[in-house]
């Protein structure tokens, strides 16, 4: 292999780093450091002797070095996703001392970045006294021990991260519940990768303090492990169908209330709580941190003709969502299935929004994959237009004619969006004229909510109402309807 070309390649990518990053340790120093990170992984098999600390388990990211291999696209973009890398890795509360990118054709098969890169990145780790490797992929468990037995420390990847992320802001029963499966399918075909790791690590040492409790799992320990993991899988996969059900009977019910519903999505951060908010009136989180709402929130707002309409804020988006999460993503986003409008909204300020337009459209693509039906139609909101330069802005305008434009922060363009939406709902309204009897005076109290009534007329028989209404509500009354 080409190993000076390799190191050539290797860059720094500035501004990422929370603080400056400190002196070079002593040697003292250097050595403790060491120490703690053997430390550390052995404290890792500790954990992993217990399966139900597995569920639960947190990567515990203190301070971070990022790195990249940048195969395609432009300089900006591979910033652009170690930036994001960065957001994540402190959304999941670690400390990012600094950030490498890598221009290589492909991930090394054995190592992730080439073998004299990743001797470079240990030197990093070692000055920066980072603890923990980030790396923007997914790494196979080959990779992340071959990369961890360079660099010394814990190496996590983008999957790991973001399976973490969530753990920490699942709040639902049946959310918590989707990411310990999800992380229990990560943490399988891994096991034996870490143990090994663990294993090597303690039979390093073994001279000096080695014994019963540095030695990592044997393979009848792993064995068992496995073992427990999937029966405990088993057992949550069957819980899970269980709220399932629970959660459709619920969306049902509310569908027969006539309410439209539009279901918000979009890129992580792109200000889709702050939109509902906006819209609703409400107090649905808002954050400056990834993945800030977790559980689909459903709240109810009223447009300017006063018909009613559910909005549902859902989790966000991101690129190489990890497949383990797919499943999860698909249940909190049956919500989006179901709805009559899907409301995206991406952030106009973001320096890539076609890319975090594609992401969700893939995403939402392979959610909706398993449904037989055709995706809700989509209505493309950009956000944030307060934070976007005029020159910009034309040239979102250009390629987005049919967006709307809003800033969910200063109300500009909300009008828009709600005549937008309330022209979209009026589209298939049909007209038609209904005989009321007596005996259903209910049918009038919903007809006045949910309906345009623009004649009523009182007779012997009860009341004949002319409404303009959606026709999923006429089909409902189509045995009152007279004309
Ligand atoms: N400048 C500006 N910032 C905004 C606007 N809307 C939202 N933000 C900010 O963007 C950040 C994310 O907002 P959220 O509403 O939490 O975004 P989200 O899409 O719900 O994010 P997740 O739930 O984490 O996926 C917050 O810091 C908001 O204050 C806007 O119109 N203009
Ligand atoms: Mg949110």
């Amino acid at each position: 292999m080409d190993e000076s070309a390799d190191d050539r390649s290797a860059e720094e990518v500035p501004g990422l780093s929370e603080r400056g990053r400190p002196g070079e340790p002593t040697v003292g120093e250097l050595q403790l450091d060491e120490r703690a990170s053997l430390q550390r992984v052995v404290g890792l098999s500790t954990e992993l002797e217990d399966v139900t600390e597995v569920e639960y388990r947190r990567l515990r990211l203190e301070q971070v070095v990022l790195v990249g291999v940048w195969t395609t696209g432009s300089v900006a973009a591979a910033r652009a996703s170690m930036a994001e890398l960065a957001a994540l890795a402190e959304t999941a509360g670690s400390q990012v001392l600094d950030a490498l990118i890598q221009r290589r054709g492909k991930p090394d098969p054995a190592t992730y970045l080439g073998s004299g890169k990743a001797e470079e990145l240990r030197e990093v780790v070692v000055a920066s006294g980072a603890d923990t490797v980030i790396c923007d992929g997914e790494l196979t468990p080959a990779q992340l021990t071959a990369l961890e037995k360079v660099v010394k420390v814990k190496v996590i990847d983008r999957t790991a991260l973001i399976l973490d992320i969530f753990a920490q802001h699942a709040t639902s029963r049946e959310g918590k519940a989707q990411v310990a499966l999800a992380q229990m399918e990560y943490m399988l075909p891994r096991l034996r990768g870490w143990g090994e790791s663990m294993s090597r690590q303690a039979g390093g040492r073994a001279g000096s303090n080695g014994g019963v409790g540095l030695r990592g799992p044997g393979e009848t320990k792993i064995e068992t492990d496995r073992r427990r993991i999937r029966e405990r899988m088993a057992k949550l996969r069957k819980e899970i169908r269980g709220m399932k059900t629970a959660r459709t009977v619920k969306r049902a019910a509310r569908r027969r209330g006539g309410v439209p519903a539009l279901t918000v999505v979009g890129y992580t951060n792109a200000g889709k709580s702050s939109l509902v908010n906006a819209m609703t009136g409400s107090g649905v989180l808002v954050q400056d941190a990834l993945f800030a709402t977790l559980d689909p929130t459903t709240r109810r707002a009223q447009l300017a003709d006063g018909h009613e309409v559910v909005f549902t804020d859902t989790v966000g988006f991101v690129r190489h969502l990890p497949t383990q999460l797919v499943e999860a993503f698909r249940s909190t986003l049956e919500e989006a299935v179901d709805a009559d409008l899907l409301v995206h909204v991406v952030d106009g300020s973001d320096p890539f929004p076609a890319n975090q337009i594609s992401a969700v459209r893939q995403v939402l693509g392979e959610v909706l994959a398993e449904e037989d039906r055709p995706a809700p139609p989509e209505m493309l909101v950009v956000n944030k237009i307060d934070a976007v330069d005029g020159v910009t802005m034309t040239a979102l305008r250009a390629e987005y004619p049919d967006a709307q434009f809003v800033s969910a922060r200063t109300g500009e363009g909300l009008d828009g969006l709600f005549a937008a939406i309330t022209d979209f709902l009026q589209r298939d309204d049909v007209d038609a004229v209904l005989q009321v009897p007596f005996a259903r005076g209910e049918v009038i109290s919903r007809l006045h909510q949910h309906a345009h009534v623009l004649d009523t007329e009182h007779n012997a028989e009860g009341t004949r109402l002319h409404v303009r209404m959606p026709s999923a509500l006429a089909a409902e009354y189509s045995d009152l309807t007279v004309a």
